[in-house]
């Protein structure tokens, strides 16, 4: 079993809110934060009290005196094309280089740090309490052992899932790496309506992050699918089924959530540049 010990030295390329969210998961888990070299020329200020904090090397521009064993790129897709080839002098034989920015393909990624083994992958934000999920599509380079390693990384912060076809990481992206927003925009819009049911703010508020909380957990303890789930909480004629009657007709969520995800991949298309 590969541990995160064999991910070092690991070169985290932009530490804000996924980078971060991922580089927290894993001093959770064990990595040994003395094995980072974080690039990052205006980290957030929690990330900066963090690295001060364990000892990280921080530095606001590529060393050039290290060959990495990963090199995971999360910096923003518009910045990816100018930041890459200074990454270039980073890569070894050994190296794998693990990119989270929406859209870059894998193709734009090698035309950018040159020949390497690259993952192209899709976390999300969860990854900051090991909760998230990631989807990960190898070039022909990476190698079974850095597969591993990569798989470990990823694993440390939550689920993983590899892919071969990499068109799929655009639905990825639009299902759960941007999903989490989605379900953050529920609990508003859960308060929302309960403020305009006559609900006192911090009421409302407390009740819809509750719901959305504890129906989390429960769908992560439960055996059951959501439907069943979802069946369990409606009493025939009950006030769920009022509800419902809305959300799953013909103008309720479905329609709208196939808008938005469509939306979503289609931008992630758009970010390969
Ligand atoms: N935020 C999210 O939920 C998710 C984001 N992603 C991907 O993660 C990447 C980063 O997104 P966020 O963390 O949301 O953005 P962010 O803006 O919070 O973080 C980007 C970080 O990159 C740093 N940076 C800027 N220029 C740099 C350079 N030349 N060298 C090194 N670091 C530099 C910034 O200072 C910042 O700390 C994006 O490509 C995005 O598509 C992927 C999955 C989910
Ligand atoms: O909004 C974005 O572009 C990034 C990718 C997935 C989540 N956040």
């Amino acid at each position: 079993m590969t541990d995160l010990r064999a991910a070092t030295p690991l070169v985290l390329v932009g530490a804000g809110k996924m980078g971060g969210a991922m580089l927290a998961g894993w001093l959770e888990n064990g990595l040994d934060p003395k094995g980072v070299v974080l690039i990052d020329p205006a980290p957030p200020p929690e990330m900066a009290e963090l690295i001060a904090g364990r000892g990280m090397t921080h530095v606001t521009a590529p060393p050039s005196d290290l060959k990495a064993a990963v090199i995971v790129v999360a910096v923003k897709p518009q910045v990816a094309d100018a930041v890459l080839p200074g990454l270039a002098g980073l890569v070894g034989p050994g190296t794998v280089v693990v990119s989270v920015a929406a859209g870059k393909t894998l193709e734009r990624l090698e035309a950018g740090i040159g020949p390497a083994a690259i993952v192209r992958s899709m976390p999300n934000t969860p990854a900051q309490v090991g909760r998230g999920i990631t989807v990960a599509v190898a070039n022909g380079r990476v190698t079974t052992p850095q597969k591993v390693l990569v798989t470990a990384l990823l694993a440390a912060v939550g689920k993983v899932e590899w892919v071969a076809e990499e068109a799929l990481i655009d639905a990825v992206t639009a299902v759960s790496g941007s999903g989490p927003a989605y379900v953050f925009h529920l609990v508003e819009a859960m308060a929302e309506a309960g403020r305009r049911a006559g609900l006192p703010d911090a009421l409302a508020e407390k009740l819809a992050r509750a719901t959305v909380e504890g129906a989390g957990e429960l769908l992560y303890q439960s055996p059951l699918d959501p439907a069943t789930l979802r069946k369990n909480v409606t009493s025939p004629n009950g006030t769920t089924a009022a509800a419902l009657a809305v959300l799953m007709g013909e103008a309720g969520l479905q329609p709208i959530m196939d808008a938005a995800v469509a939306a979503a991949a289609r931008r992630s298309r758009e970010l390969a540049g």
